[in-house]
């Protein structure tokens, strides 16, 4: 057994007793009820009442039942799991010190036999005695790990860069900037000390939990290989730009690369400045689970400390985050934080000092128990989502990205796209890397690169998929959003443009048509788009941002009008420019596609005369907006509108948005 990461006997915090509910309390740490049916005699220990008594002297049958049930929890948990020991049914729970050493005993050696390793998260005493719970974890395989991605976000000098620097490399900082410098990618981040592109950085932990990254003594750089060999659980950190020239990166970071939860860090003496409720709000808009880091408290006075923590539980509590702040003041935070976090409502607020070290040991002991959010069915059909690409000598063009669905192998045949004509390409797999480790396969959840076959760099681009064949994949000029503006200056109408971002697609597109004639801030509404460059593979339920400056919109794909390749142009088309015109002053759909509710059917939506009588067809979900509606308040609150005047192109107060973009020539076709 590994030594246990807390042994505390603490009574229940009262942060812990906000967080209870009978439901909550079940689902987290009671065994599968399946307990009860070991042999089907409600005598025996395998019945409700003798639940808590099942691994204190376990008979062959029981424990036979006890080793598979456990092996299931691992297989479901990707290969870890919170187990209770001491736990009954209802109130009928906890045991005599005994018993409780004889249960561990057994759960020990269930464990080693499944080769995994167990350590102690809490022992807490209750009325009907002992409980203790263990998490076990499957000892690392070479190849694989689980693996959860974290966006680092937060205004500038939060103290991003540092506290990751201070988590993967082991080492405090001294206040001035010691521990960034590891991180800087870019000269004019070492010169400014900003971060201006989307880092990466990785922490990994072993199967008792404890740190394994270690820097080589030349140099003090991290070796990703020797990290990931020998983690059970790597936390990928994708470190965002705090300040607001790079919010497209940051926004990018967000959407492109899938990240499980969202750590948003707050500076105590500067308190909820600049970009912090922008980024609260981009991932509530996103549905990321966040929670809080408050740092610099080494240097900061008690009251403005107090100050800033009363506002941001403010803030969090309003009804429009509508989230459960918990202050983490020690590990029994830690793990029923940890253990509520992916539900979303919960939102823990650690305060920590990258100079003296406080409290950074509960924020690890955080990030060691999080689980991802991310379905790892490997029988679906492939699907990889493209954030990047590389052209390196003696290996060719390599794409990295997020597996997003399914099982990618070496040497599998996949189709790579859409191209500028809307098609996919057969490519085939040369080898795969995760975090640097040359692995034979990915899965569902899991960052990758690939080099690829038989491609240049320069065809492929960022926002690109990479699918099974069986997935049929259709490129999409077209689709249409159920949006909320957060904010526009003005009002916008058809024709205005501004950049999508979904998943890592980041593309200018224009609106050709809305549910209302015009839309201001705080307005919903169902809105079809157009992208002005090249069609996408995108798919309904996708969250998206469309923003432009300070003006921003969220929400989700609802259709998609798949893009059908025309072999050749027909006599009755008109010249498509003058067709682009038409198009764009009617606010009508394209030929040649067809609407569909993402699952390939079509409705005839877009197709000659009936162009354009759907306008008003489709209200906003309510269930989906009233989540992005939650940005408003936290987000949006202070920013004021400022003019009523309309926003049509060559009025938008951004540059962009006053080009008119003529339709691309690889529009042609598609037959619109
Ligand atoms: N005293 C003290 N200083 C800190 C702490 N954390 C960070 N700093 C200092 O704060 C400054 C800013 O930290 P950064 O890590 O660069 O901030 P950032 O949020 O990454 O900033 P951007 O990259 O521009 O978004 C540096 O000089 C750090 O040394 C802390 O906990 N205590």
């Amino acid at each position: 057994m590994c030594a246990a990461i807390v042994n505390n006997f603490l009574p229940n915090s009262p942060s812990q007793e906000s967080l209870k509910s009978p439901e909550s309390e079940h689902n987290l740490f009671a065994p599968d009820n399946d307990t009860t049916q070991c042999n089907g005699d409600p005598d025996s220990h395998c019945s409700g009442v003798g639940l808590k008594y099942l691994l204190v002297s376990p008979e062959e049958e029981t424990y036979e039942f006890l080793l598979t049930q456990l092996k299931q929890r691992l297989d479901d948990g990707q290969g870890e799991t919170i187990y209770v020991i001491g736990e009954g049914d209802g109130s009928d729970s906890g045991l005599t010190s005994d018993e409780l050493a004889a249960s561990v005993a057994t759960l020990q050696s269930i464990s080693t036999q499944l080769e995994a390793d167990m350590v102690l998260l809490r022992e807490r005493t209750i009325q009907g005695g002992l409980l203790a719970e263990y998490l076990v974890r499957m000892k690392p395989d070479d190849q694989d790990f689980y693996e959860i991605r974290v966006a680092v976000v937060g205004n500038v000098d939060a103290g991003k860069s540092t506290l990751l620097g201070v988590l993967t490399h082991g080492e405090l900082d001294n206040g001035r900037g010691f521990a960034r410098q590891k991180l800087f990618r870019h000269k004019h981040e070492m010169e400014s000390g900003r971060t201006s592109s989307v880092g990466n950085d990785i922490l990994g932990f072993n199967s008792c939990g404890e740190v394994v990254n270690k820097t080589d003594s030349h140099g003090g750089g991290l070796d990703w290989t020797k990290i990931c060999e020998a983690s059970a659980k790597v936390i990928t950190f994708i470190d965002l730009a705090g300040h607001e020239r790079y919010l497209k990166t940051t926004v990018f970071g967000m959407t492109g690369h899938a990240p499980d939860f969202c750590m948003l860090m707050i500076g105590s003496n500067a308190g909820i400045v600049g970009m912090t409720k922008e980024h609260l709000g981009l991932a509530l808009a996103l549905s990321v689970p966040v929670f809080v880091v408050v740092t610099k408290i080494d240097m900061c006075p008690p009251n403005v400390l107090l100050e800033t923590l009363k506002l941001l539980q403010r803030i969090l509590k309003s009804p429009g985050c509508r989230k459960i702040p918990v202050l983490v003041n020690n590990s029994d935070d830690v793990v029923v934080t940890a253990t509520n976090f992916s539900s979303e409502r919960v939102c823990p607020i650690f305060q920590i000092s990258n100079v003296s070290g406080e409290n950074l040991g509960l924020l690890k002991m955080f990030l060691n128990l999080l689980s991802t959010r991310m379905d790892a069915n490997i029988k679906e059909p492939a699907e990889f989502q493209i954030d990047d690409t590389y052209s390196v000598p003696g290996v060719g063009t390599v794409v990295s990205g997020t597996t997003l669905k399914g099982m990618i192998k070496l040497n599998d045949n996949l189709l790579l796209g859409p191209d500028a004509l809307g098609q996919f390409l057969p490519i085939a797999v040369k080898s795969i890397h995760r975090k640097r480790l040359p692995v034979k396969s990915v899965r569902g959840g899991q960052t990758a690169s690939f080099a690829l076959k038989k491609i240049k760099r320069k065809d492929i681009r960022k926002g690109m998929v990479m699918v099974s064949p069986a997935v049929q994949p259709k490129a999409c000029w077209e689709f249409e959003g159920e949006i909320l503006v957060l904010h526009h200056p003005t009002t916008i109408s058809p024709r205005y443009q501004a950049m999508v971002h979904c998943g890592s697609i980041r593309q200018t597109a224009t609106i050709i048509n809305m549910s209302q004639d015009h839309l201001r801030t705080g307005d919903k509404a169902s809105v079809r788009f157009r992208f002005i460059k090249n069609p996408e593979y995108i798919k309904a339920d996708t969250r998206m941002v469309f923003r432009e400056g300070r003006t921003k919109a969220v929400g989700s794909i609802s259709k998609i009008f798949p893009h059908v390749v025309a072999t050749a142009l027909t006599a009755r088309q008109k010249p498509h420019k003058m067709r682009h015109q038409q198009q764009s002053a009617s606010g009508k759909a394209s030929q040649g596609e067809e609407a569909t509710d993402g699952k390939g059917r079509g409705k005839g939506y877009g197709r000659g005369r009936n162009r354009g009588r759907r306008r008003h067809h489709n209200q906003p979900d309510n269930a989906t907006l009233s989540t992005l509606s939650t940005v408003e308040t936290s987000a949006e609150k202070t920013t004021s509108v400022s003019s009523s005047t309309t926003s049509t192109p060559g009025t938008a107060a951004e540059p962009l948005n006053t080009v008119v973009h003529p339709t691309p020539k690889t529009e042609l076709n598609n037959g619109s």
